[in-house]
C-alpha cells in the first residue's frame, strides 16, 4: 500500500496543501519548524486517529484557521491511497472542529468527522486503513519510559492490523473506566459495590480482556523472533534481544480471568480500582538477559528502539501480506555515515513507501539521494526538488 496523494487544510502550519507523493523513498528537507515533522504526523493521525504530539486535539488545527460562514474553525485531512498495483484507489478523510459553546466562544473540545470513500464512518473504522510505522526521536522511550508506552506500542501495532483488537480493546477501556468508577465510588461512600453489579462489569472486562491479552502474546512471540535478527542485522552485535509480555494474570480464558479477578475482590474493593489485566501489563525488553531500559548504553537503546520498530513493520507485512508507509522522522541525523547507509539498506525495498525528514541534505550520500523523490520544506509549503 502506499499514500498516492496527501491533502491538508488548516492542519498545524499548512493551510492549504495537496501533495502527490510517489510509492518509493520519498525526503522532505528543509529547515527547523518548516513543517517536515507536520507532513509524517498528518500521516500517523489519518491511520491511527491519535495524534503524535499534541496534549490536546485542538492543539493541530492551524492557529489562524477562522472557520467558514460562521463555522468553527477546523482542519480537514484526506488521503488518497492505493492499496495494490491493480486495486482501487481508497479515500480518508478526517475533519476536527472546534465547537461553540452556548455563549457564542470558542470551547476547548473538538469534534471528529471520519469518512472512508465518502461515507461517514466510525474511528475504529478507519484504523487499519492505512498503516504506517513512525520512527520518532522520542522513541527511546519505548526502552526508558513507563509501562504504558510499550503498551502502546503493541495496541497502536495490533490496530493496524486487526479490527477486532481496535474494538475489543475499546471496549476493554470502556468497561474498565466503570468497573473503576463503580470500586472507586463505593470505596468513597463507604458502602460496598453490590457483587451482582461488579459480577456484570467482571464479565464484560473478562470478555474484551482475554482477547486482547491473547493478540498481545501472540504479537509478543512473533515480535521477539523479529526483533531478534533485527538487533543483530542493526548492531552487528552477537547479543540476544529478547521480548517478554508481562502480564498481571495468567488467564488465558473468560472463567481463568473472571476467577483471577474473584480473587482479588477484597483488595480491589479496598482500593477502589481494578488490579489486573492488560491495562497493568508490561512488555520485557532485555538483551543479554538484562533490562535494556536499565541497563543498556545509549547506543544499544536506540538500536533495541530501531529493531522494535522494524519489527513492527515486519510483523505488519507478515499478518496483512502488505508493506505499511514508515514514516522517519530526523532519525537517520543521529546515527553516523556508516549505521545511516546500512539502516537504509535494510529497510528499503521494492513496494515499500518510506517518508524520512531531514534538515540537512549532506546526511546521505549521492548514490541515495539520486534514487529517491526529494521535497524541499518551506514554512508550511513543499516544493518538489
Ligand atoms: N496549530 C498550529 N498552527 C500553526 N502553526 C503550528 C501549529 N502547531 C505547530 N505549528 C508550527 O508548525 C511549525 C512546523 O513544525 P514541525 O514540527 O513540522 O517542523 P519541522 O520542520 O519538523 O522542524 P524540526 O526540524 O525542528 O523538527 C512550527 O513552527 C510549529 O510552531
Amino acid at each position: 500500500m502506499y499514500v498516492s496523494r496527501l491533502q491538508l487544510q488548516d492542519f498545524r502550519i499548512y493551510r492549504s496543501l495537496v501533495l502527490a507523493l510517489p510509492p518509493g523513498v520519498c525526503l522532505f528537507y528543509g529547515a527547523n519548524a518548516a513543517g517536515k515533522t507536520t507532513i509524517l504526523e498528518a500521516l500517523y493521525y489519518l491511520a491511527t486517529t491519535r495524534s503524535l504530539r499534541a496534549s490536546a486535539e485542538r492543539e493541530l488545527i492551524a492557529l489562524e484557521a477562522t472557520g467558514d460562514l460562521g463555522l468553527a474553525p477546523f482542519a480537514r485531512l484526506a488521503a488518497s491511497l492505493q492499496p495494490q498495483p491493480d486495486a482501487e484507489m481508497q479515500t480518508i478523510e478526517i475533519v476536527l472542529q472546534r465547537k461553540f459553546g452556548a455563549d457564542g466562544d470558542l470551547l476547548p473540545t473538538t469534534s471528529k468527522t471520519i469518512r472512508i470513500n465518502k461515507i461517514a464512518r466510525r474511528a475504529l473504522d478507519l484504523i487499519g486503513q492505512l498503516r504506517v510505522v513512525m520512527f520518532a526521536p522520542q522513541d527511546l522511550e519505548l526502552v526508558t519510559g513507563a509501562p504504558a508506552e510499550r503498551r502502546r506500542y503493541l495496541d497502536v501495532t495490533l490496530s493496524q492490523i486487526d479490527g477486532r483488537y481496535v474494538r475489543a480493546l475499546s471496549r476493554y477501556n470502556q468497561v474498565l473506566t466503570q468497573r473503576n468508577g463503580l470500586l472507586r465510588s463505593s470505596r468513597e461512600r463507604g458502602r460496598a459495590a453490590s457483587e451482582q453489579d461488579l459480577a456484570f462489569w467482571d464479565e464484560e472486562l473478562a470478555k474484551a480482556g482475554v482477547y486482547v491479552l491473547r493478540e498481545r502474546r501472540r504479537a509478543v512471540t512473533e515480535l521477539d523472533n523479529l526483533a531478534q535478527r533485527l538487533y543483530a542485522e542493526i548492531s552487528g552485535s552477537d547479543l540476544a534481544l529478547r521480548l517478554n509480555y508481562l502480564d498481571t494474570t495468567p488467564a488465558h480464558d473468560v472463567p481463568s480471568f473472571l476467577a483471577a479477578l474473584k480473587e482479588l475482590r477484597r483488595e480491589e474493593r479496598e482500593r477502589g480500582v481494578t488490579l489486573i489485566g492488560p491495562h497493568r501489563d508490561d512488555l520485557s525488553i532485555q538483551l543479554a538477559e538484562r533490562e535494556v531500559g536499565s541497563f543498556g548504553s545509549r547506543g544499544q537503546q536506540r538500536a533495541s528502539t530501531l529493531a522494535l520498530r522494524l519489527a513492527e513493520a515486519e510483523l505488519m507485512h507478515a499478518r496483512t501480506g502488505d508493506r505499511p508507509v514508515l514514516l522517519l522522522d530526523d532519525l537517520l541525523s543521529e546515527l553516523d555515515q556508516k549505521r545511516r547507509e546500512h539502516l537504509l539498506t535494510t529497510i528499503v525495498r521494492p513496494q515499500q513507501q518510506i517518508l524520512i525528514t531531514a534538515t540537512d541534505l549532506d546526511d546521505f550520500s549521492p548514490s541515495f539521494l539520486s534514487q529517491i523523490t526529494r521535497m524541499n520544506v518551506d514554512q508550511g509549503q513543499i516544493f518538489p526538488a
